[in-house]
C-alpha cells in the first residue's frame, strides 16, 4: 500500500447555481453545498459519512463519481486526479462504483437485470471479463456468477425491475456495481428506501461483499445504528462542512463536537421511542 492509495479528497468545495431571486430574470444565489472538505478512505476501509439532511453528503459522493463538478479542491484515487478528466480518461473512474438510495430509479426500467449488469462491459471493454462481449455463454455465466454473489437466482437475469422487489432491485444494482471489479464502493443511503426487514439483509450483503473483495467503502447514511455495523471510521458533516471525524468507537463513546453529541443524543431518543 502506498501513501497515495485509496480515495483522497482535499479542500473540496461544490457550489450549485441556486434558485433565482425574483423570477426568471433574477440573479442566482449560489449554494455552497460542500465547503472545503477534506477526507480520505484508505484501501480496505469503510468510512461512514453522516449528518443532517442537506449537509452535503450526497454532493461529495456525486463529485467523486463526476456527476457534479467541483468548484475547488482536489479528488484523487490511488494517486490519480479524478477532476477535469477528458472523455478518454474517464476509465480512471471505473475503479469506483456507486449504489443509490432508490434502486428502481437507478436501474433502467426497460433493461433486464442481465442487460443492466452487462452495460458496464460495453462501456469499458478493456476491463470486461474475458469473452463476455462476444461469447453469449460466457456472458450468461458471468451474469449468473454476479447474481449469485449478491444472493439472487439465475432466473433473475431475464427480469426487468418491475418484476423484482425493492430488495432484489438493490441486489441487481450491487451486482452491476461489481461488474467492473471496482476498488471503491460508494453507497448513498443504499438501504434506507428498503423495507426494514430487507435493510439488514442488504446491509449484510454489502459488508460481506466489501470483506470478500477487500473494497474501500464510502457509506453515506443518516442512520447511526447502521454506522456502528458497517464503519471503521466516521466523518460528520454539517451545513457543507466537516465537523468531526474519528474511528467508530471513539465517535460513539467520546464525541468531541457539540453537533455530533446532538446527533448521538437524537439517535438514542429514537431508539428509546421505537
Ligand atoms: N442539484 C442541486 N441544485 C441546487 N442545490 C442543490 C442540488 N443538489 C443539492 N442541493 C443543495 O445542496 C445542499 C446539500 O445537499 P446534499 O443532497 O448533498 O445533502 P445531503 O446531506 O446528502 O442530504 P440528504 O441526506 O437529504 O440527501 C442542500 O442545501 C441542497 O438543497
Amino acid at each position: 500500500m502506498t501513501a497515495a492509495a485509496g480515495l483522497r479528497i482535499t479542500d473540496l468545495t461544490v457550489t450549485y447555481p441556486g434558485p433565482r431571486a425574483g423570477g426568471l430574470v433574477g440573479r442566482r444565489t449560489p449554494i455552497t453545498a460542500v465547503d472545503a472538505v477534506s477526507l480520505e478512505v484508505a484501501p480496505d476501509e469503510t468510512l461512514a459519512l453522516v449528518g443532517e439532511s442537506g449537509s452535503g453528503k450526497s454532493t461529495i459522493a456525486r463529485a467523486v463519481v463526476g456527476l457534479v463538478a467541483a468548484s475547488a479542491g482536489s479528488i484523487d484515487f490511488d494517486g490519480a486526479s479524478l477532476l477535469n478528466l477528458r472523455p478518454r480518461d474517464q476509465w480512471a473512474r471505473r475503479n469506483i462504483a456507486m449504489i443509490f438510495q432508490d434502486p428502481r430509479s437507478a436501474l433502467n426500467p426497460r433493461l433486464s437485470a442481465a442487460a443492466s449488469i452487462g452495460e458496464a462491459w460495453e462501456a469499458h471493454p478493456d476491463v470486461a471479463p474475458e469473452g463476455v462481449r462476444r461469447d453469449q455463454r460466457r456472458r450468461r455465466a458471468a451474469v449468473v456468477d454476479l447474481l449469485a454473489q449478491v444472493g439472487l437466482d439465475p432466473d433473475v437475469a431475464g427480469k426487468r425491475p418491475t418484476a423484482l422487489s425493492g430488495g432484489q432491485c438493490q441486489r441487481v444494482s450491487i451486482a452491476r456495481a461489481l461488474a467492473l471489479s471496482p476498488k471503491l464502493l460508494i453507497c448513498d443511503e443504499a438501504v434506507s428506501a428498503l423495507d426494514v426487514s430487507v435493510q439488514a439483509q442488504v446491509l449484510q450483503l454489502l459488508v460481506g461483499v466489501r470483506e470478500a473483495r477487500s473494497l474501500s467503502m464510502l457509506f453515506i447514511t443518516h442512520d447511526l445504528g447502521v454506522v456502528r455495523q458497517v464503519a471503521d471510521r466516521v466523518a460528520v458533516m454539517r451545513r457543507g462542512e466537516l465537523v468531526e471525524s474519528a474511528d467508530v468507537h471513539t465517535l460513539f463513546t467520546a464525541p468531541q463536537h457539540d453537533y455530533t453529541q446532538e446527533l448521538l443524543a437524537a439517535a438514542v431518543d429514537l431508539d428509546v421511542r421505537s
